[in-house]
């Protein structure tokens, strides 16, 4: 691609997580799409704007080691150009893009490979605008840790969703403060960083968070986020599993459920509210 070329975009949200999307089908358009095209995307002022990217790829054109069982593969970087394994929100929107697309057929299972494997989504009457549920897999429950911001610090359980989670229960989610710099976390523990949640109780299976995202600061919505916190207060209820959970933040509301075969499904909103082209 030269400098002055433009090419297609699309804008997204899950729960106001929100996505530039990069059709690139056959890895002919943006090469390795190096991390300063990425933060130039997702800058808010002189770009699109965005908590993260979403390259639309199929699988066989990137080497990434994910298997070829799903045809099309959610490359996924946060604002900052980082990688992460997994996107909960982002593979709904990237889901839906691909149904409206009429590029995976709706009425059936739809995989999709991330760096964390491959991930099925259902989507609800079969329908390429239904609400869509995804198989986020099995959460890894780890040692307890603690994350500071200022003067508090907490406890916090560390749940493995593919990528890192800090899960911290706390009085209040204004406690947290404005959380414009990372939490402060155990280096050890997390050696590549990691996202930290925020959570309080709202009533039986329903919870309430914040998150300070790895790579895209606080966001108002997390996914695999989400799922860690339902993972935690859950083990914290002893609630029993096929349970569902609502999770509130700040850009709306997921469902999410840890069943009784150790799978967790996430379910919630996808929506596409532009597309255009850029030179960016
Ligand atoms: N917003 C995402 C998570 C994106 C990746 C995360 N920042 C990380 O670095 O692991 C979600 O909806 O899960």
């Amino acid at each position: 691609m030269t400098a002055s070329s433009s090419y297609p975009f699309l804008k997204g949200h899950g729960t106001e997580n929100d996505f530039v999307l990069l059709p690139d089908h056959d890895g002919t358009v943006h090469g390795d799409l190096g991390a300063e095209r990425v933060r130039a995307l997702c800058d808010r002022r002189a770009g699109i704007g965005g908590d993260g990217v979403l390259r639309v790829i199929r699988t066989a054109a990137i080497e990434t080691g994910a298997g070829q069982d799903a045809e099309w593969f959610m490359d996924y970087r946060n604002a900052d150009g980082s990688f992460s394994e997994m996107c909960g929100n982002g593979i709904r929107v990237f889901g839906r893009h691909l149904a409206l697309e009429g590029l995976v057929d709706a009425s059936g299972p739809v995989l999709i490979a991330t760096r964390d494997g491959v991930k099925t989504l259902t989507f609800a009457d079969g329908a390429a605008d239904g609400e869509i549920t995804v198989d986020m897999g099995t959460p890894r429950v780890l040692e307890e840790t603690k994350v500071s911001v200022g003067d508090h610090t907490w406890p916090a359980v560390n749940v493995d969703m593919g990528n890192p989670h800090a899960v911290a229960f706390v009085d209040d989610l204004a406690d947290a403060g404005r959380l414009l710099d990372p939490p402060l976390h155990d280096e050890a523990t997390y050696p590549d960083g990691v996202n930290v949640e925020f959570v309080v109780r709202r009533g039986p299976g329903h919870v309430a968070m914040r998150v300070h995202e790895r790579g895209s600061g606080e966001t108002r919505s997390c996914g695999t986020g989400a799922c860690a916190v339902m993972v935690a207060a859950a083990l914290a209820d002893d609630a029993a599993r096929d349970t569902d959970y609502l999770v509130d933040l700040p850009g709306g509301t997921l469902r999410i459920r840890w069943t009784d075969d150790d799978r967790v499904l996430m379910s919630g909103p996808a929506v596409l509210v532009a597309s255009g082209s850029t030179s960016l």
